[in-house]
């Protein structure tokens, strides 16, 4: 629950909301990015994508069902700091372990309570994510501004060495073993080894600075590619990894941050959306089937393919790369981002969204699958 001490946030902009310090006393800066999910917010907070950003909840009531043991989806809480309306007095549920606020002081995380987040995501949906600070020690909106100005952009921000496992390690299979896969942390879920692990795969979770080298001594059958915060125009060295692996034609599978590095790796560039897609409930299409997937997402960045301005119409034709021929397999109904790519002539097919999404939904949850049979399928040509 909120502490009674005042508490501002200040948008680079100049936009101010007064509210009560909630989590640890202090002051912090991020980019303001809003996530609309009404449930989920322990793996929010847990979920290495979000280093360096300040989330912004739109659901009023946050922190209801307290902390647990089990849905946290890194070692640690990454968000930059938490913007919350109306917090939990009590946590009420039979998993819960603990109580949020508790837990974001306990890690450090400097929020606030008290904010109308609904007006504060209205602002960023109309004038772009951008830098914020929020103090519960400086009482001066101008003061702090000055301060979120000097903040550090998430345009250009290189974070992967931040967030990645300083050693490798290794999540069992599941009952029988089928694959190996070697899967470079750029900010990895829990629950993508355990989607993967409920397939019998093994994945051996390898550091941001892995080599080609390294993902074959591990015996991969296949490489994933892992979500993670920063802009993927950094990421030269996944990029080039990536280029690799598809000229060895090893089965490849990405989500989020990997998608972007796939991308990267066919040719195409990416940009920074205007607010971003963060939540619990995006519609996807999936070209091939024609289905519509009620989708988790958490992205600032997009592809961008060829020969079109971000936002305008996705080719359904198949665009030649370096690689061969290449479909945008998943757009978003909201405003057609590139939410997926899938290789023709090599085996490689990434998502933009969230298929572990824990606390759900779980309809894309057959990627999984799809990536199981890649695997299958290379390993009967090999
Ligand atoms: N969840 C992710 O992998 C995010 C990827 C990238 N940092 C973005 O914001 O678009």
């Amino acid at each position: 629950m909120a502490n009674r001490r005042a508490a501002i946030l200040v948008l680079e902009d100049g936009r101010t909301f007064h509210g009560e310090a909630y989590g640890r006393v202090g002051e912090t800066f991020g980019e303001a990015v809003f996530n609309t999910g009404m449930t989920g917010y322990q793996e929010t907070l847990t979920d290495p994508s979000y280093h360096r950003q300040v989330v912004v909840q739109t659901a009023p009531h946050i922190g209801n069902t307290g902390v647990n043991d089990e849905d946290d989806e890194s070692s640690r809480i990454w968000v930059a700091g938490y913007v919350v309306r109306d917090p939990a007095r009590t946590a009420s549920n039979w998993r819960a372990t603990g109580g949020l606020a508790e837990r974001l002081d306990a890690e450090g995380v400097v929020g606030i309570a008290g904010v109308d987040t609904r007006a504060l995501t209205r602002h960023l949906r109309e004038r772009g994510a951008m830098r914020v600070g929020v103090s519960s020690v400086e009482t001066d909106p101008r003061a702090l501004l000055a301060r979120v100005r000097q903040a550090p952009a998430m345009v250009g921000a290189d974070l992967s060495a931040e967030v990645t496992t300083a050693r490798p390690y290794v999540v069992e299979a599941d009952g029988t073993h089928r694959f190996t896969v070697a899967a470079l942390d750029l900010g990895i879920k829990r629950n993508v080894p355990r989607r993967l692990a409920a397939r019998g795969v093994t994945t051996h979770v390898l550091p941001a600075t892995s080599t080609i080298d390294d993902l074959l001594a591990v015996g991969a059958d296949a490489v994933f590619l892992s979500p993670g915060p920063g802009d993927p125009a950094t990421a030269d060295a996944p990029v080039a990894l990536a280029r690799e692996v598809l000229t060895r034609r090893i089965p490849l599978f990405g989500i989020c941050f990997g998608s972007q590095i796939l991308g990267r790796a066919l040719g195409f560039g990416t940009y920074k959306l205007g607010y971003g897609h963060r939540g619990i409930n995006q519609p996807v299409l999936d070209r091939a089937t024609g289905k519509v997937e009620v989708t988790s997402h958490n992205h600032g960045f997009a592809v961008q393919f060829p020969g079109a301005e971000p936002g305008a119409v996705v080719p359904d034709r198949i665009i030649d790369t370096e690689f061969g021929g290449v479909e945008i397999s998943h757009v978003c109904l909201n405003d057609n981002v590139v939410e997926g790519l899938r290789a023709k002539d090599v085996p490689a097919f990434t998502v933009q969204y969230h298929p572990e999404a824990a606390a759900g939904p779980h309809d894309a949850d057959y990627l999984f699958d799809r990536f199981a049979q890649l695997i299958e399928g290379g390993k009967q040509h090999a």
